[in-house]
């Protein structure tokens, strides 16, 4: 700590770590401890000279985003959002070839009505928490990555993905039998383009890695081994930006899509649960869960 502070304090003098006379976020992070935290579905280290988070998923088999799941997310977010130290977060996966398998599906079958409200309720605060962070959000995607698993990557500022053909990214949802609502459209829209985004949704297209590089859906490939290294190295060039600016760049370009899940949201609550409660929905999500068991054997 002696030595902490005496760096700092060096580094003060020499004016590195101040802007028009004012302490950068960054000279404050010099003063501020690394920090660990543990829910039972993620893990969160924060270095404190950096400012930069790790936010770890481990919840197997294949980090499924249950109610739990997405609960523990939304507040480990919100505790590093609160954190004056924290900059940027990386996500990332601690399972072996599975970033994120999306949306819990045993938890849109055979549930009440109240429990699908409850649910999706939960998905789109994690959607909005995540989409209008004020940190830099980079997804380190080391295995597959389909439907709400691509979500969660594509509302991050930037999108590193292990460069390994058996993986695959998409929002896959028309082959579940289901439809993505309208705020995960307007997210792949704004990521890869409308008629990319017409083609990929109606086919429920899963890309591969080069294939993701290819249509914008991912900015950059990196070998398994280095995806959080590529995404450590690309959240130092975007910390390179003064907070404020980007942050605000990152508001104004985000609002309108922000704003028409906000203004709909309790449409978009009744909406899923008027879909997801038919019989034919629910028959379509028993047969692909069954499916995947299948898979197996
Ligand atoms: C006009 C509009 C009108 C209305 C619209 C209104 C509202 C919209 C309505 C609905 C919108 C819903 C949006 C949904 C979004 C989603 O995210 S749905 C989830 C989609 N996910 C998938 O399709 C992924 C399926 N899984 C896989 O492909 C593979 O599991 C994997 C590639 C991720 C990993 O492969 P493996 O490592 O080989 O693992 P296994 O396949 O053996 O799986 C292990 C284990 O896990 C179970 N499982 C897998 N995925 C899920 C999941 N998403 N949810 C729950 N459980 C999952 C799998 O069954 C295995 O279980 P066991 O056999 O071990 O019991």
């Amino acid at each position: 700590m002696a030595a902490l502070l005496k760096r700092s304090a060096s580094l003060l003098r020499a004016g590195a770590l101040q802007k028009h006379g004012v302490l950068t976020k960054q000279a404050l992070c010099l003063f501020s401890t690394n920090m660990r935290m543990f829910t039972n579905k993620i893990s969160v280290e924060m270095d404190g000279t950096t400012g930069v988070a790790v936010l770890t998923m481990k919840s197997p088999p294949v980090n499924s985003l249950s109610l739990d799941f997405l609960t523990e997310f939304t507040i480990s977010l919100e505790k590093l959002e609160m954190d004056k130290a924290c900059r940027g977060v990386i996500l990332t996966s601690a399972l072996p070839r599975v970033f994120s398998a999306g949306l819990d599906i045993t938890e849109m079958c055979g549930k009440s009505a109240e429990h699908y409200a409850a649910f999706w309720r939960a998905v789109q605060e994690f959607w909005l928490k995540l989409y209008t962070s004020n940190m830099v959000t980079v997804a380190a995607i080391n295995g597959s990555c389909p439907a709400g698993g691509c979500l969660m990557a594509l509302v991050c500022d930037y999108r590193v993905m292990a460069d390994d053909p058996k993986f695959s990214i998409g929002l896959n949802e028309t082959k579940l039998g289901i439809v993505a609502p309208f705020w995960f459209k307007d997210t792949m829209t704004n990521t890869i383009g409308n008629r990319e985004t017409e083609k990929a949704l109606q086919l429920g297209y899963m890309y591969s890695p080069a294939d993701a590089l290819k249509v914008g859906l991912v900015d950059q490939l990196a070998s398994a081994d280095k995806v959080e290294t590529v995404a450590s190295t690309v959240m130092s060039e975007w910390l390179a930006i003064p907070d404020h600016a980007r942050h605000l760049t990152k508001s104004m370009m985000r609002k309108p899509t922000r704003d028409r899940l906000v203004t709909h949201r309790d449409a978009d609550i009744t909406s899923f649960v008027n879909f997801v409660t038919k019989d034919s929905i629910q028959k379509s999500l028993q047969m692909y869960l069954e499916s995947l068991k299948q898979r197996k054997r």
